[in-house]
């Protein structure tokens, strides 16, 4: 990849390699844009194939970052990082504080949270090391987990998208596919359940599964068997790039709405869904709860509020199908269209000098 080319093409502001041989760390940094406020995304510890491959999910999550951000209406720019390795063998004490070092050497330009492979008892190691980390453990007066936040996030928008699909935004009855059932599907699955909505589930791990049938009545399919089963919605939650060129012939859902980061492989793949018919709730506006949540950190902790502002993934995502409709475009666009016009107000906005003008919140 030429990694400047891309920078350039997509105007990302930083990329940083972190590496440190005694703890075995190798993390990779990406802030992408801090016109709204300091970067803020998670971390993600995977086993990427190669370094081509962190690099590239780091930039597209960063940038991704920005866009969720500034959708949900945060003073807050967008960055992410990755840490190459397996969640499950891999980690340790040494090596999260390394990583918070790097992330303390930013100064405050990125702000770390959650992501997959990564938990509180991380981000509560990294604390160790650095102020910018959110979703630290509630002792802190901090926000914990965020997934279950996210789910409610998810479920809300759902409902939204099925209103706009079957006419109401009941999903008693409905059918729902569920891809992956981790920290935030396992939650997503609990309020679907308990609304009366029949699921069908898959994961790589088999006793993620064996958890989702025994508590919510789910059917398992095997990982390639999720995209093509008879289904009202499909919810994305595991990784990425799942909505493509040879999964979109299988759909038979009407609505897709997920947690998962760049569900669609490549833009087109949301004009041939909009050509289909099918509502694509876009990602990053869908699943904005999780950040929404640790965002409130930063103004000191208060989950009644948190969870307030979002209940209202539901009418962001009306507003993204209104704008779909009213300028008949896709709905990834019309999310983009969402947060590109708040980028470019708060960049006129905030063009006002400032004498060493610190807001009252020293973090942002
Ligand atoms: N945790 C959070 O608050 C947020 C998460 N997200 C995104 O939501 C997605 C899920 O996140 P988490 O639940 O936190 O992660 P997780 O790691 O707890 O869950 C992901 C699940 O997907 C499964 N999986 C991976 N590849 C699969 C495949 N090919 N087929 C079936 N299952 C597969 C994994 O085994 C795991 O159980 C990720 O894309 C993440 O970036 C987005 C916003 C916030
Ligand atoms: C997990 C969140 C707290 C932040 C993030 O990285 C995301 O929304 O993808």
């Amino acid at each position: 990849m030429e990694i400047f080319q891309y920078m350039e093409k997509y105007d990302y502001e930083q990329l940083l390699f972190c590496q440190d041989r005694v703890s075995g760390l190798k993390a990779i940094i990406c802030i992408h844009d801090t016109t709204l406020g300091p970067a803020l995304g998670g971390t993600r510890m995977w086993t990427y194939e190669s370094e081509d491959e962190a690099i590239e999910d780091a930039l597209r999550l960063a940038k991704g970052m920005t866009y969720k951000n500034a959708a949900a209406g945060l003073s807050l720019g967008g960055g992410k990082a990755v840490i190459i390795g397996d969640p499950r063998r891999d980690k340790s004490e040494a090596m999260f504080r390394a990583f918070g070092r790097f992330i303390q050497g930013l100064n405050g330009r990125y702000i770390t949270a959650e992501d997959v492979g990564t938990t509180v008892a991380d981000m509560d190691i990294i604390h160790e090391e650095t102020d910018y980390v959110t979703g630290i453990s509630p002792s802190f007066g901090s926000s914990g987990n965020p997934s279950p936040v996210t789910a409610f996030g998810v479920y809300r928008g759902m409902k939204a998208a099925a209103k706009e699909a079957f006419g109401t935004d009941s999903l008693s009855g409905k059918t729902i596919a569920v891809q992956g059932v981790g920290n935030v599907a396992y939650n997503l699955c609990k309020y679907l359940y308990e609304e009366g909505a029949m699921l069908i589930v898959t994961d790589i791990h088999k006793e993620s599964v064996q958890r989702a049938v025994d508590e919510f009545r789910a059917r398992a399919v095997d990982p390639q068997d999720i995209y093509g089963v008879q289904c009202d919605i499909y919810a994305p939650c595991a990784l990425g790039a799942t909505v493509n060129d040879q999964t979109i012939p299988l759909m038979k859902a009407k609505v897709i709405a997920g947690a998962a980061n760049n569900q669609l492989k490549e833009a087109r793949h949301g004009d041939t869904l909009h050509e289909r018919g099918i509502i694509y709730a876009p990602d990053y506006v869908i699943n904005a709860g999780g950040v929404i949540n640790v965002a409130d950190e930063l103004y000191g902790y208060n989950r009644e509020r948190a969870l307030k502002k979002v209940e209202a993934v539901y009418e962001n995502i009306e507003k993204v199908l209104e704008i779909s409709k009213r300028d008949a475009i896709p709905t990834y666009l019309a999310a983009d269209r969402l947060a590109e016009e708040r980028i470019e107000l708060m960049k006129h906005t905030r063009s006002t000098f400032l004498q060493n003008g610190h807001h009252i919140l020293s973090r942002r």
